[in-house]
């Protein structure tokens, strides 16, 4: 018996650590759970800081982002031909009659000129010449008068001019256009339109409309072809009077 209480005592000896080892055992499990709790909410508190803080970072770099990631996204349209050809005459009546707000990138260069702005001189130079102007003016200007617009549908005409002002005008305002408008008309047509046109323009001469004319096709009809590979192309026939040219068009603003 002794021996047995001896042993029952030994036993009880015995399983004392064991009590303590399980003891302990749950105590630290309780710990760690309570740790891992604790941990997970502190990630989830860190998560939320880093997602709020990544937020603010998205709101202040909202002003240099591309015109598209803003909330709103607007309409282009690009209107392409040779001088002369009608573009502005044309855009004036598809402007009134479907709701667009008409940018000729040729009349915000004048008024760069006029208004004696840091790269007038510079603008005067090259439509003198009938050259093209850095790209990085125009789509400055572009994107300055996109986003300071109320309106939401542009066509925007005479531009791009060069395989170099499109992938440039990708890069800063990256609004794919919908319809890309060429018109397409003979060479001694669009002569005789520059030189009746009688509005005062410097580049409203011979010599310059020749340089033009050789720039529109070196330059202007690579990007012409680039959309029609696209299927954004309308190829309109300008030759005939300003109401023909119209009924050509209104199918393309009508579907
Ligand atoms: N269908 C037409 N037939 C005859 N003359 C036209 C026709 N359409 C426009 N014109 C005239 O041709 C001249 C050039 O037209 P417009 O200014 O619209 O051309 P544009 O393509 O904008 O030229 P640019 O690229 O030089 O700005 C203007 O005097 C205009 O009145
Ligand atoms: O995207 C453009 C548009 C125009 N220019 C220069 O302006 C003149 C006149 O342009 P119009 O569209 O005929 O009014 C043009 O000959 C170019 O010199 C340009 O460089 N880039
Ligand atoms: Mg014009």
């Amino acid at each position: 018996m002794l021996r047995r209480g001896c042993s029952l005592s030994k036993l009880i000896l015995a399983a004392k650590p064991s009590l303590i080892n399980q003891v302990m055992f749950h105590l630290h499990k309780l710990v760690i759970s309570s740790l891992t709790i604790l941990n997970v909410s502190m990630t989830k508190v860190a998560y939320g800081l880093s997602f709020l803080k990544a937020l603010s970072t998205e709101a202040l770099n909202l002003a240099d982002a591309p015109i598209q990631s803003k909330a709103r996204s607007p309409t282009i349209n690009f209107v392409l031909g040779g001088p002369g050809v009608g573009k502005g005459t044309q855009c004036t009546r598809i402007a009134e009659t479907y709701g667009f707000t008409h940018l000729s990138v040729g009349d915000l260069l004048r008024k760069e000129i006029s208004s004696n702005s840091e790269y007038g001189d510079i603008i005067l130079d090259t439509i003198s010449k009938g050259k093209i102007v850095s790209s990085e003016v125009t789509v400055k200007l572009l994107k300055m008068v996109i986003e300071s617009s109320e309106t939401d549908r542009f066509l925007i005409d005479g531009f791009p001019r060069s395989e170099e002002n499109r992938m440039v005008y990708e890069q800063i305002i990256g609004i794919e256009p919908e319809v890309v408008l060429f018109f397409d008309c003979n060479e001694e047509e669009m002569m005789k339109r520059v030189l009746h046109r009688n509005q005062g323009r410097v580049d409203d001469n011979v010599d310059t409309t020749k340089e033009r004319l050789r720039v529109f096709e070196a330059y202007t009809l690579p990007v012409i072809r680039y959309y029609s590979q696209k299927q954004k192309l309308h190829k309109i026939n300008a030759i005939g009077t300003e109401d023909e040219i119209f009924e050509r068009l209104r199918p393309i603003f009508t579907t």
